[in-house]
Protein backbone atom coordinates (compact mmCIF):
# COMPACT_ATOMS: atom_id res chain seq x y z
CA UNK A 1 0.00 0.00 0.00
CA UNK A 2 1.25 3.25 -1.20
CA UNK A 3 -0.16 6.55 0.05
CA UNK A 4 -2.69 8.05 -1.85
CA UNK A 5 -3.80 11.23 -1.43
CA UNK A 6 -7.33 12.00 -2.84
CA UNK A 7 -8.62 14.89 -5.10
CA UNK A 8 -10.61 16.39 -2.53
CA UNK A 9 -7.83 16.84 -0.03
CA UNK A 10 -5.52 18.49 -3.13
CA UNK A 11 -7.28 21.05 -3.48
CA UNK A 12 -7.88 21.79 0.39
CA UNK A 13 -6.27 24.71 2.17
CA UNK A 14 -5.42 23.70 5.83
CA UNK A 15 -5.32 26.03 8.83
CA UNK A 16 -1.87 25.53 10.65
CA UNK A 17 -1.77 25.41 14.02
CA UNK A 18 2.19 25.48 15.35
CA UNK A 19 3.27 24.33 18.52
CA UNK A 20 7.00 24.19 20.14
CA UNK A 21 7.43 21.21 22.73
CA UNK A 22 10.36 20.69 24.68
CA UNK A 23 10.47 17.14 26.87
CA UNK A 24 13.56 16.04 29.30
CA UNK A 25 14.76 12.71 29.42
CA UNK A 26 14.92 10.75 32.62
CA UNK A 27 19.04 11.19 32.27
CA UNK A 28 20.85 12.64 29.73
CA UNK A 29 22.21 10.16 26.83
CA UNK A 30 25.97 10.29 26.29
CA UNK A 31 26.59 9.49 22.21
CA UNK A 32 30.11 10.65 19.93
CA UNK A 33 27.95 13.63 19.29
CA UNK A 34 27.71 14.55 22.63
CA UNK A 35 25.44 14.65 25.65
CA UNK A 36 21.80 14.98 24.96
CA UNK A 37 19.35 16.20 28.09
CA UNK A 38 15.83 17.04 25.72
CA UNK A 39 14.27 16.86 22.84
CA UNK A 40 12.70 19.72 21.43
CA UNK A 41 10.51 19.83 18.73
CA UNK A 42 7.12 20.90 16.59
CA UNK A 43 4.09 19.64 16.73
CA UNK A 44 1.64 20.95 13.75
CA UNK A 45 -1.72 20.34 13.15
CA UNK A 46 -4.14 21.28 10.20
CA UNK A 47 -7.57 21.47 9.78
CA UNK A 48 -9.16 21.71 5.95
CA UNK A 49 -10.79 25.05 5.42
CA UNK A 50 -13.40 23.62 3.35
CA UNK A 51 -16.11 20.90 4.16
CA UNK A 52 -13.94 17.50 3.19
CA UNK A 53 -14.77 13.83 3.36
CA UNK A 54 -11.19 14.15 5.48
CA UNK A 55 -11.21 14.34 9.58
CA UNK A 56 -11.54 17.41 11.32
CA UNK A 57 -7.75 17.78 12.08
CA UNK A 58 -4.42 15.56 11.41
CA UNK A 59 -1.37 15.74 13.88
CA UNK A 60 2.49 15.90 12.50
CA UNK A 61 5.76 16.65 14.47
CA UNK A 62 8.86 18.12 13.40
CA UNK A 63 11.61 16.39 15.01
CA UNK A 64 15.21 17.85 13.81
CA UNK A 65 18.03 16.68 14.28
CA UNK A 66 20.82 19.04 12.50
CA UNK A 67 24.19 16.93 13.61
CA UNK A 68 22.32 14.81 11.17
CA UNK A 69 22.50 16.88 8.44
CA UNK A 70 18.41 18.08 8.92
CA UNK A 71 17.54 21.48 9.23
CA UNK A 72 17.65 23.09 12.97
CA UNK A 73 14.80 23.76 15.35
CA UNK A 74 14.96 27.43 14.46
CA UNK A 75 14.73 27.07 10.64
CA UNK A 76 11.82 24.70 11.02
CA UNK A 77 9.86 27.74 12.90
CA UNK A 78 10.61 30.12 10.89
CA UNK A 79 9.54 28.09 8.28
CA UNK A 80 6.05 26.96 9.52
CA UNK A 81 5.66 30.57 10.63
CA UNK A 82 6.58 32.08 7.23
CA UNK A 83 2.75 30.40 5.83
CA UNK A 84 1.23 32.79 8.25
CA UNK A 85 -0.96 30.22 9.81
CA UNK A 86 -2.71 28.75 6.41
CA UNK A 87 -0.89 26.23 4.16
CA UNK A 88 -2.21 24.34 1.21
CA UNK A 89 -1.73 20.78 -0.44
CA UNK A 90 0.54 21.83 -3.20
CA UNK A 91 2.86 23.66 -0.78
CA UNK A 92 2.91 20.47 2.00
CA UNK A 93 4.17 18.68 -1.57
CA UNK A 94 6.69 21.11 -2.36
CA UNK A 95 8.47 21.60 0.96
CA UNK A 96 12.59 21.69 -0.38
CA UNK A 97 14.48 18.66 0.54
CA UNK A 98 16.64 21.11 3.27
CA UNK A 99 13.59 20.77 5.21
CA UNK A 100 13.37 16.86 6.09
CA UNK A 101 12.28 17.26 9.40
CA UNK A 102 9.26 19.75 7.73
CA UNK A 103 8.65 17.04 4.99
CA UNK A 104 8.13 14.57 7.72
CA UNK A 105 5.74 16.61 10.03
CA UNK A 106 3.33 18.21 7.43
CA UNK A 107 2.97 15.15 5.35
CA UNK A 108 2.54 13.18 8.54
CA UNK A 109 -0.92 15.41 9.34
CA UNK A 110 -2.03 14.95 5.76
CA UNK A 111 -1.83 11.37 6.49
CA UNK A 112 -3.08 12.01 9.58
CA UNK A 113 -6.21 13.48 8.35
CA UNK A 114 -7.00 10.58 6.37
CA UNK A 115 -8.13 8.94 9.47
CA UNK A 116 -6.55 5.40 9.01
CA UNK A 117 -7.14 3.05 11.62
CA UNK A 118 -4.70 3.62 14.41
CA UNK A 119 -1.60 1.20 13.85
CA UNK A 120 -1.29 -1.90 15.44
CA UNK A 121 1.19 -1.85 18.81
CA UNK A 122 4.56 -3.38 17.75
CA UNK A 123 6.89 -6.16 20.02
CA UNK A 124 9.68 -6.30 18.41
CA UNK A 125 11.93 -3.17 19.96
CA UNK A 126 15.42 -2.94 20.49
CA UNK A 127 16.17 -1.60 23.96
CA UNK A 128 18.37 1.72 24.68
CA UNK A 129 21.55 0.49 27.25
CA UNK A 130 22.78 3.53 28.87
CA UNK A 131 26.20 4.31 28.09
CA UNK A 132 29.20 3.20 29.11
CA UNK A 133 29.73 0.98 32.86
CA UNK A 134 26.30 2.41 33.61
CA UNK A 135 24.76 -0.26 30.90
CA UNK A 136 26.07 -3.49 33.50
CA UNK A 137 24.11 -2.16 36.60
CA UNK A 138 21.96 -5.56 36.61
CA UNK A 139 19.28 -3.62 38.67
CA UNK A 140 18.04 -1.76 35.45
CA UNK A 141 14.69 -1.85 34.49
CA UNK A 142 16.03 -2.86 30.82
CA UNK A 143 17.14 -5.97 31.69
CA UNK A 144 13.52 -7.34 33.05
CA UNK A 145 11.48 -5.90 29.73
CA UNK A 146 12.12 -8.94 27.47
CA UNK A 147 14.19 -7.34 24.39
CA UNK A 148 15.46 -9.51 22.46
CA UNK A 149 17.50 -6.71 20.99
CA UNK A 150 19.95 -4.02 22.81
CA UNK A 151 21.70 -0.48 21.65
CA UNK A 152 24.89 0.24 23.36
CA UNK A 153 26.87 3.46 22.36
CA UNK A 154 30.28 3.26 22.03
CA UNK A 155 33.68 5.51 20.90
CA UNK A 156 32.54 7.59 23.56
CA UNK A 157 35.53 6.55 26.10
CA UNK A 158 39.45 5.31 25.57
CA UNK A 159 39.19 2.46 23.21
CA UNK A 160 40.94 -0.63 25.46
CA UNK A 161 38.30 0.37 29.10
CA UNK A 162 35.50 0.29 26.39
CA UNK A 163 36.65 -3.30 24.67
CA UNK A 164 36.85 -4.54 28.74
CA UNK A 165 33.39 -2.80 29.38
CA UNK A 166 32.38 -4.70 26.50
CA UNK A 167 33.63 -8.03 27.16
CA UNK A 168 31.86 -7.52 30.90
CA UNK A 169 28.41 -6.56 28.82
CA UNK A 170 28.86 -9.75 26.60
CA UNK A 171 29.21 -11.98 30.17
CA UNK A 172 25.75 -11.02 31.84
CA UNK A 173 24.00 -11.14 28.14
CA UNK A 174 20.56 -12.95 28.67
CA UNK A 175 20.84 -16.01 26.31
CA UNK A 176 19.24 -14.96 22.94
CA UNK A 177 19.91 -11.06 23.07
CA UNK A 178 21.73 -9.40 20.43
CA UNK A 179 23.79 -6.24 20.79
CA UNK A 180 24.09 -3.49 18.60
CA UNK A 181 26.99 -1.11 18.81
CA UNK A 182 26.38 2.59 17.84
CA UNK A 183 29.79 4.09 17.36
CA UNK A 184 27.98 7.31 15.98
CA UNK A 185 31.25 7.75 13.38
CA UNK A 186 33.26 8.01 16.29
CA UNK A 187 36.39 4.99 15.80
CA UNK A 188 39.84 5.50 13.60
CA UNK A 189 39.92 2.93 11.01
CA UNK A 190 42.41 1.34 13.45
CA UNK A 191 40.04 1.02 16.27
CA UNK A 192 37.00 -0.34 14.26
CA UNK A 193 39.32 -3.39 13.05
CA UNK A 194 39.60 -3.59 16.69
CA UNK A 195 35.85 -3.55 17.40
CA UNK A 196 35.28 -5.91 14.78
CA UNK A 197 37.78 -8.34 15.96
CA UNK A 198 36.55 -8.70 19.20
CA UNK A 199 32.59 -8.97 17.84
CA UNK A 200 33.80 -12.28 15.84
CA UNK A 201 31.65 -14.95 17.40
CA UNK A 202 29.54 -12.44 19.64
CA UNK A 203 26.27 -12.18 19.65
CA UNK A 204 26.52 -8.58 17.69
CA UNK A 205 23.91 -8.32 15.48
CA UNK A 206 25.56 -5.10 13.47
CA UNK A 207 27.91 -2.54 14.36
CA UNK A 208 26.87 0.82 13.32
CA UNK A 209 28.10 3.65 11.85
CA UNK A 210 32.03 2.57 13.12
CA UNK A 211 33.59 5.74 10.48
CA UNK A 212 32.51 9.38 9.75
CA UNK A 213 30.57 10.12 7.08
CA UNK A 214 33.13 10.63 4.56
CA UNK A 215 35.05 7.37 5.12
CA UNK A 216 31.96 5.45 3.36
CA UNK A 217 34.97 3.65 0.96
CA UNK A 218 37.22 2.67 4.00
CA UNK A 219 33.35 1.52 5.43
CA UNK A 220 32.97 -0.65 2.22
CA UNK A 221 36.43 -2.79 2.38
CA UNK A 222 35.45 -3.25 6.50
CA UNK A 223 32.39 -4.75 5.19
CA UNK A 224 34.30 -7.41 3.06
CA UNK A 225 36.56 -8.10 5.52
CA UNK A 226 34.61 -9.18 9.10
CA UNK A 227 31.59 -11.14 10.06
CA UNK A 228 29.88 -8.86 11.49
CA UNK A 229 27.52 -7.10 9.64
CA UNK A 230 27.76 -2.97 9.35
CA UNK A 231 25.37 -0.76 9.18
CA UNK A 232 25.18 3.15 8.17
CA UNK A 233 23.11 6.00 9.91
CA UNK A 234 24.80 9.03 9.59
CA UNK A 235 26.54 8.47 6.63
CA UNK A 236 22.33 7.87 5.05
CA UNK A 237 20.57 10.12 6.97
CA UNK A 238 19.31 12.75 4.24
CA UNK A 239 17.38 11.36 0.71
CA UNK A 240 20.50 12.51 -0.92
CA UNK A 241 23.16 10.72 0.88
CA UNK A 242 20.93 7.30 1.28
CA UNK A 243 20.27 7.25 -2.76
CA UNK A 244 24.05 7.88 -3.17
CA UNK A 245 25.10 4.89 -0.72
CA UNK A 246 22.71 3.16 -2.18
CA UNK A 247 23.63 3.25 -5.82
CA UNK A 248 27.17 2.70 -4.56
CA UNK A 249 26.60 -0.94 -3.50
CA UNK A 250 26.39 -0.91 -0.01
CA UNK A 251 25.92 -4.40 0.98
CA UNK A 252 25.30 -3.75 4.72
CA UNK A 253 22.10 -2.68 6.77
CA UNK A 254 20.83 0.99 6.22
CA UNK A 255 19.30 2.59 9.84
CA UNK A 256 16.22 4.79 8.72
CA UNK A 257 15.47 8.01 10.95
CA UNK A 258 12.41 8.34 9.05
CA UNK A 259 11.59 11.79 10.90
CA UNK A 260 14.63 13.47 9.42
CA UNK A 261 14.55 11.44 6.27
CA UNK A 262 11.59 13.41 4.49
CA UNK A 263 8.15 12.70 3.09
CA UNK A 264 7.28 9.13 4.06
CA UNK A 265 5.44 8.73 0.83
CA UNK A 266 8.93 8.57 -0.69
CA UNK A 267 10.38 6.01 1.30
CA UNK A 268 7.51 3.65 1.23
CA UNK A 269 7.97 4.04 -3.04
CA UNK A 270 11.60 3.55 -2.89
CA UNK A 271 11.00 0.21 -0.46
CA UNK A 272 8.37 -1.10 -2.43
CA UNK A 273 10.46 -1.26 -5.52
CA UNK A 274 13.60 -1.79 -3.72
CA UNK A 275 15.29 -4.31 -1.77
CA UNK A 276 16.75 -3.17 1.16
CA UNK A 277 18.13 -4.23 4.73
CA UNK A 278 16.81 -1.74 6.89
CA UNK A 279 16.33 -0.94 10.28
CA UNK A 280 13.67 1.78 11.55
CA UNK A 281 14.93 3.88 14.19
CA UNK A 282 13.84 6.36 16.64
CA UNK A 283 15.46 10.24 16.76
CA UNK A 284 13.79 10.52 20.18
CA UNK A 285 10.19 12.04 18.70
CA UNK A 286 7.50 12.04 21.11
CA UNK A 287 4.18 10.15 20.38
CA UNK A 288 2.68 12.35 17.58
CA UNK A 289 5.83 11.40 14.81
CA UNK A 290 5.67 7.95 16.69
CA UNK A 291 2.34 7.24 15.28
CA UNK A 292 3.47 8.31 11.72
CA UNK A 293 6.61 5.53 12.73
CA UNK A 294 4.04 2.91 13.24
CA UNK A 295 2.03 3.41 10.10
CA UNK A 296 5.30 3.47 8.09
CA UNK A 297 6.34 0.44 9.94
CA UNK A 298 2.96 -1.29 8.84
CA UNK A 299 3.76 -0.65 5.56
CA UNK A 300 7.22 -1.19 4.64
CA UNK A 301 7.91 -4.78 3.50
CA UNK A 302 10.76 -6.86 5.07
CA UNK A 303 11.02 -5.12 8.01
CA UNK A 304 12.61 -7.96 9.87
CA UNK A 305 14.98 -6.37 12.51
CA UNK A 306 14.19 -5.11 15.48
CA UNK A 307 12.67 -1.61 15.79
CA UNK A 308 15.27 1.07 17.15
CA UNK A 309 12.22 2.62 19.37
CA UNK A 310 14.12 2.14 22.45
CA UNK A 311 14.07 6.27 23.31
CA UNK A 312 10.64 6.34 24.75
CA UNK A 313 11.80 4.88 28.20
CA UNK A 314 14.11 7.73 28.10
CA UNK A 315 11.34 10.30 28.41
CA UNK A 316 10.08 10.81 32.12
CA UNK A 317 6.27 10.24 31.24
CA UNK A 318 5.32 7.31 28.78
CA UNK A 319 4.54 8.39 25.35
CA UNK A 320 4.80 4.94 23.55
CA UNK A 321 2.78 3.74 21.22
CA UNK A 322 2.11 0.03 22.90
CA UNK A 323 1.25 1.11 26.35
CA UNK A 324 3.09 0.64 29.80
CA UNK A 325 3.10 -3.03 29.44
CA UNK A 326 6.19 -5.66 28.57
CA UNK A 327 7.48 -5.30 25.99
CA UNK A 328 8.88 -8.52 24.15
CA UNK A 329 7.02 -11.74 22.87
O1 LIG B 1 18.34 3.44 16.92
C1 LIG B 1 18.05 3.17 18.10
O2 LIG B 1 17.89 2.01 18.49
C2 LIG B 1 17.90 4.25 19.12
C3 LIG B 1 18.03 5.62 18.60
C4 LIG B 1 19.41 6.15 18.50
O3 LIG B 1 20.37 5.47 18.77
C5 LIG B 1 19.55 7.53 18.11
C6 LIG B 1 18.60 8.42 18.58
C7 LIG B 1 18.66 9.75 18.26
C8 LIG B 1 19.68 10.22 17.48
C9 LIG B 1 20.64 9.34 16.98
C10 LIG B 1 20.57 7.99 17.26
C11 LIG B 1 21.57 7.07 16.61
O4 LIG B 1 21.22 5.97 16.17
O5 LIG B 1 22.71 7.46 16.44
MG1 LIG C 1 23.12 5.54 15.10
Amino acid sequence: MGINFNNYQENTKYQLRIEPYCRRFKQPLQTHHGLWRDRQGIWIQLRPMTASELGEEGWGEIAPLPSFGSENLTEALAFCHSFGGEISFKQITSIPDRFPACQFGFESALIDLQALEDPPHLTNICGLLPTGKAALDPKLPIWNQGYQTLKWKIAVAEISQELKLFQDLLSILPEGVKLRLDANGGLTEQEAHQWLQACAGQPVEFLEQPLGVSEFPAMLTLCKQYQTPLALDESIATWQQFLQVYHQGWPGIMVIKPAIFGFPSRLIDFCQTHPVDIVISSVFETAIARKMLLRLVATLPNLDRALGFGTDRWFEEGIGGWGDGEIGG
